[in-house]
């Protein structure tokens, strides 16, 4: 497959006055894990969700798999939103049924597997789970779909960093290269990095960069705090703190 998967042409999206992203044109291909960081306020959920096609570009176009983002349960994209996107008086199990009878791709075996790597326990409802337990719930779901292209918006956000290690140790033995590309947004970039493939930095709305991991290392050495700082700011390492 050479074809890119994700394409946006001159995107912008405004809510109101404020402007989101403000004439974004890359294109993404697939079998990568890309990660898309940036300040708070930067646009990175804004650009996730019109890929999802949860929002609709104030102008230009988003291109996903050759086709318009839409509005719908897409084959295409599976995507897990930052807020809570699981039902609380489910138990795990319940929430694994319930995804597997909406979503034709979902593969069960796989999220039972996802399930006790992550060390989740069945019969718990996900109201009782920790904030960790909620994240790692909600990236079994999002990631045991065949969908090509996986969605991830902040699953690192307000964890502490053992959680986060293993949640990104849970999604590099779970992701499949050959079947899947992942776009994650983080401000936890020294932590994933590993991970990574491919970033995107985001400031105000606008792609500062976007270039390939092993590039980036080329140039900068081990780590991509210093090229994160570079791009955007001397301040950009307290983007780990949220
Ligand atoms: N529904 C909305 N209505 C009005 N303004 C919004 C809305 N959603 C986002 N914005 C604004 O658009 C800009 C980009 O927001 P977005 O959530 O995409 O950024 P972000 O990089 O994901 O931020 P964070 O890291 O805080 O989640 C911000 O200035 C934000 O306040």
């Amino acid at each position: 497959m050479n074809h890119n998967l994700v394409q946006f042409d001159h995107v912008s999206k405004n809510y109101m006055k404020e402007i989101a992203l403000d004439d974004v044109s890359f294109q993404l291909p697939p079998g990568k894990v890309i990660g898309v960081i940036g300040p708070n306020g930067s646009g990175k959920s804004t650009l996730l969700k019109l890929t999802a096609g949860l929002l609709r570009p104030t102008q230009g176009k988003v291109i996903v798999n050759g086709k318009p983002a839409k509005r719908r349960i897409s084959s295409e994209v599976s995507y897990m939103p930052e807020q809570d996107g699981c039902y609380p008086f489910y138990t795990v199990t319940e929430a694994i049924k319930y995804y597997n009878s909406i979503y034709t791709d979902f593969d069960e075996g796989k999220a039972k597997e996802m399930l006790d790597f992550n060390e989740l326990s069945r019969n718990q409802e996900v109201n009782n789970l920790s904030k960790g337990g909620k994240v790692r719930l909600k990236m079994v779901l999002a990631m045991s779909r065949r969908a090509p292209l996986i969605l991830l918006d902040e699953p690192l956000a307000g964890l502490d960093p053992m959680i986060r290690d293993s949640i990104i140790k849970g999604l590099v033995a779970f992701v499949d290269p050959s079947e899947q590309t992942v776009v994650i947004t983080t401000h936890e970039v020294s932590e994933i990095e590993p991970a990574l493939d491919m970033v995107i930095a985001l400031k105000n709305g606008k792609i500062v960069k976007l270039d390939d991991v092993e590039n980036i290392r080329g140039m900068y050495g081990d780590s991509l705090i210093e090229w994160m700082k570079e791009v955007l700011g001397p301040n950009s390492s307290s983007l780990k703190t949220e």
